[in-house]
Formats: structure tokens, C-alpha cells, sequence
């Protein structure tokens, strides 16, 4: 019996190795020569296996954003690169049209199912691959995330501006730099937390700004970027018991500390949706997830999706803002000139601090405060990776180039923000330029466009209004090194 098994193997395995490589080279050389899109360029391992794409992410640790500026600059002359055609073709554009014609209302496209499962927020109205999930969600959010919502809670993020500006001062009277990238940070994960879970957790408060979950959020961005490959892997970390996560990877532990916080509030919230009225205010997302009458179908979501809503905003919301601010301040440091002209605009409306606090209505009338904003969301592009979606089954014309259904385009906002001909001298930090010209508002894309673009535009706009003018009004920053 064993030997007619073995008997059995031995002649089907160099069947089935045959077979396999057949296949293999079939695939290669139609996706080489004769698929529809094999005309465009690419790196030639990007036509055979998605695994390139892991190796130059998770060994090489390069980002993505710099090979493809570097790929499109190696196949100069042609707009539009071929990045994977392993199971699905995928082009990424570098004209700046593309992103009109892929980000725009007209378009109800899906999102990319690899990339944004990877996230694990797949019930959120980030992570829902289809419009209709998301616009679902997005309706019901939408009324915390209005600009008329965001107006009624400015107090919210005036107190954690002004948190942040205790915390500068503090340092500066002990004699001590601050490190701006994570106290800009801390900043926007307390708006984070208070306004959409009510549950301020004083990050700007940490000593030296190395709250423990901005740090953890920094440590556990490599390691999401391994997830869009294995699932396994995925699986692995997050099904993990918290303590054992802790101990396998104690750079994320505050990571794992803030989830649980959520968990168990959610868990409270959804076991006696009484326990909302005990909340500090009623803007959070709870108020509005929970609330059964504002769904057509009147069905509140489950508490997993509540938990995976609360990371999406998290993620989404806080490094985001943060990032933004120092960018913008860390070209403000380099020119202490455009500084003074922020400063000079500021006093105007803000003459003693001893006075009423502006307004961020007040804010959004000064030319030169919202052009550093503009410049500072252009050169840090927000979202830098590309925004993966799928051409529906009637194909598309995207950049003038016929793509045909199913195929997965995107193009990064940096080639948008970073062209020369939209943008002369990219590099430079020109609040100016925003001045002159209105035409440019059309190629800020640091929200995306279209039916899947920011849910919190219009509260990152607050925080940026209130977190520039208070800090630029209340110090004259100067670089503690060399920049
Ligand atoms: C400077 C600040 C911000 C920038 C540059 C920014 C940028 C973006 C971009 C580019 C997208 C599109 C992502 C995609 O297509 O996959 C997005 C989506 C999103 N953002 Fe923001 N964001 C900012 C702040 C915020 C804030 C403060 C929140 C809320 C607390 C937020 C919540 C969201 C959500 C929920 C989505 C998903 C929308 C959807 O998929 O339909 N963002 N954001």
C-alpha cells in the first residue's frame, strides 16, 4: 500500500512541478508581450510577482513614494508606469490630469481590496471598499464632521491649542527645546481623543512630548506596511493577547494600551447606550454611530466596526494634522522672514493676548495664515502613498489613456504637488505663491477629491487655523540646532 503510494507521488509531483511551470511562463510572457496594457513601462519583476514590492517595503525599507519618483525618472517620458501584474495590472499616473480624472465626484469607484484590508479597518468608513458602504457610514459621521459641527466645538481644539501652548512654555521657562514634530502631534491626538471618543488622554502633557501612543503609532506604521503581504502575518500581531502583544513588541505597547481604552468604552457604550449621557460633550462619534434613527435601514453598527471607525480616525486625524504643523513650521524656522509677515498679520486681529481669542472664523480671513497653511499641506501631501482604486467594468480614459476594467490606478498627491509646471520651484516653501494665484487651489489634493475624500477636512482646517495662530502669536520659535 505505502509503496503504491509513494509510487503514486513520485510520478505526480514532476507532474504538478510541470505543470506550475508552465504556467509561470505562460503568464510572464503574455503579461510581457500581449496584455493590453504591456506597452507601458515598468520594472520587469513588477510583471511576474507582487513579492517586489514587499521586498523593496519590508527588507529594502525604502518608501514607496521615492521608487516611484525614482521609476518614473528611470523611464522618463512615459506618464504612466506598470507597478504590478500579478493578479491585477497596476498603473500608476505621473501627470497631474490623472488625479482629476481618477478623484472626482463623478466617480464611484472601488477602493483596492490588498492595500486597505491591510489597515484592518475594513468596517470603517475608511477601510469600506465600496461608495455605498462608505457614503452610508460618511452620511451618518458626516453631521460631527460638518463645518457647522466643527464651529459649534471649536472650544474643543481652542483648549488643546492652548494645552500645547502651556506645555511650549513650560519647557522654555525650564530651559529646554521641544521636540516640535511629536508636541504638534501630541496636539492633534488630544483633538482626536476628546472630540470624537470624549476621552482627552493629555498627550502634550508627556514629558519631553513622548506620549506613549504618538510614539506607538510612529512603531506600528512598519509594521502595517508588512501586513498588505501576508495575512498570516497580519493575523499573527493583531489576534495577539494584548499582553503578549506587549511583550512581542513593547515599542507599540501604548498602542495596545489606547485600544483597549476604546474597547472597553465601546463595549460600555454599546452594552447601555445610557452611559452617552455621561460623556463631556455630545459630539463624539458615538452620538451619532449610535443613534439607529440617523441609518436608513435604522441599524446601529456592531462594536467591532465601532472600534475599527474609532482607529480610523485615529490614524487618520492625528499624525496627519500633526505632520502638517511642523512642516509648516520647520520652513517658518528657515525663514525668519515669512515668520514676521505671519506674526505681522496675526497682531493685527490679535493685538494683546490679554484681548478675546480669535476666532476660527476670524482665522480664515487672513490671506497670509491660510497661505503658509496651503503651502505647509502641499509640501508634507498629506497621504503620500497612492490611493489604490479600481476602474469599474465600463474601463476609463484616465490622463488621456484608455484603461481597461479592473485595472488598479492611482497617482501620489507628491506628483501632483511636487510638478514644476503647477508649482515652479517645487522645493521652495512660497506661502506667496498662494497668494497670487486662485487657479491653484484646484491641485491641492492633500484631502483627495472625490466621494472618498477627508471626512475631517473641516476639522483639520480648524486645527491648523488655531494651531498656527496661537503658536506663531504666543512665540517667535527660533531652531534650538542648525536646520
Ligand atoms: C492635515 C490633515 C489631514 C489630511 C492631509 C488628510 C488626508 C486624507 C486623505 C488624502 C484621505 C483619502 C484617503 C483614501 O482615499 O484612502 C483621507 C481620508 C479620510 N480622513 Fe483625512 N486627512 C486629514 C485629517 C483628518 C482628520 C482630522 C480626520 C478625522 C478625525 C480625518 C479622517 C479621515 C477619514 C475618516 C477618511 C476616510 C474617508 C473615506 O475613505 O471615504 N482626516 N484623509
Amino acid at each position: 500500500m505505502h509503496l503504491l503510494e509513494n509510487g503514486l507521488w513520485a510520478a505526480l509531483l514532476p507532474a504538478a512541478l510541470i505543470t506550475f511551470l508552465a504556467y509561470a511562463v505562460y503568464t510572464t510572457v503574455y503579461n510581457v508581450y500581449f496584455h493590453p496594457l504591456a506597452k507601458f513601462p515598468g520594472p520587469p519583476i513588477a510583471r511576474t510577482t507582487i513579492y517586489w514590492k514587499a521586498y523593496v517595503e519590508c527588507i529594502l525599507k525604502k518608501s514607496f513614494c521615492d521608487v516611484l519618483r525614482e521609476l518614473h525618472a528611470q523611464y522618463a517620458g512615459f506618464q504612466t508606469l506598470v507597478l504590478d501584474a500579478n493578479n491585477d495590472w497596476q498603473l500608476h499616473f505621473a501627470d497631474p490630469k490623472a488625479y482629476h480624472d481618477i478623484y472626482n465626484n463623478r466617480n464611484r469607484w472601488d477602493k483596492e481590496s490588498r492595500l486597505y484590508k491591510s489597515f484592518n479597518e475594513d468596517r470603517s468608513s475608511f477601510g469600506f471598499l465600496t461608495y455605498a458602504e462608505a457614503k452610508n457610514r460618511k452620511d451618518v459621521l458626516g453631521r460631527s464632521f460638518s463645518q457647522k459641527a466643527i464651529e459649534g466645538a471649536e472650544s474643543l481644539v481652542v483648549k488643546q491649542t492652548k494645552a500645547l501652548c502651556e506645555a511650549f512654555k513650560r519647557q522654555s521657562e525650564a530651559g529646554k527645546s521641544s521636540d516640535l514634530l511629536y508636541a504638534f502631534r501630541c496636539m492633534s491626538m488630544d483633538v482626536i481623543t476628546t472630540f470624537c471618543f470624549g476621552k482627552p488622554i493629555y498627550a502634550v502633557d508627556a514629558p519631553g512630548f513622548q506620549a506613549p501612543i504618538v510614539m506607538a503609532m510612529d512603531a506600528s506604521l512598519p509594521v502595517f506596511v508588512g501586513f498588505k503581504y501576508s495575512d498570516l502575518f497580519k493575523n499573527m500581531i493583531l489576534k495577539c493577547p494584548p499582553k503578549l502583544s506587549k511583550i512581542l513588541s513593547p515599542a507599540t505597547s501604548g498602542l495596545v494600551d489606547l485600544q483597549q481604552l476604546l474597547l472597553h468604552q465601546i463595549n460600555d457604550l454599546t452594552n447601555d447606550p445610557e452611559k452617552l449621557k455621561a460623556l463631556p460633550h455630545n459630539m463624539t462619534i458615538y452620538h451619532r454611530l449610535l443613534d439607529a434613527d440617523a441609518y436608513r435601514d435604522k441599524t446601529t453598527p456592531s462594536a467591532g466596526s465601532l472600534y475599527e471607525e474609532a482607529q480610523a480616525l485615529m490614524f487618520g486625524g492625528a499624525d496627519t494634522v500633526g505632520n502638517t504643523i511642523m512642516v509648516g513650521t520647520y520652513y517658518l524656522l528657515q525663514n525668519p522672514e515669512k515668520q514676521q509677515t505671519l506674526k505681522k498679520e496675526l497682531l493685527r486681529i490679535w493685538p494683546s493676548l490679554k484681548g478675546p481669542d480669535p476666532r476660527v472664523q476670524d482665522l480664515e480671513s487672513l490671506p497670509y495664515l491660510n497661505a503658509v497653511i496651503k503651502e505647509s499641506l502641499r509640501l508634507s501631501s498629506g497621504v503620500i502613498s497612492g490611493l489604490l482604486r479600481v476602474v469599474p467594468p465600463t474601463g476609463a480614459k484616465i490622463a488621456g489613456i484608455d484603461v481597461p476594467p479592473g485595472t488598479i490606478v492611482s497617482i501620489g498627491s507628491t506628483f501632483v504637488h511636487y510638478n514644476a509646471s503647477i508649482y515652479p520651484d517645487p522645493d521652495r516653501f512660497m506661502p506667496e505663491r498662494w497668494l497670487k494665484s486662485a487657479y491653484l487651489d484646484d491641485w491641492l489634493v492633500a484631502f483627495s477629491r472625490g466621494p472618498r475624500m477627508c471626512l475631517g477636512i473641516n476639522l483639520a482646517w480648524a486645527e491648523l487655523r488655531l494651531g498656527f495662530a496661537h503658536v506663531y502669536r504666543k512665540f517667535d520659535p527660533v531652531p534650538a540646532h542648525p536646520l
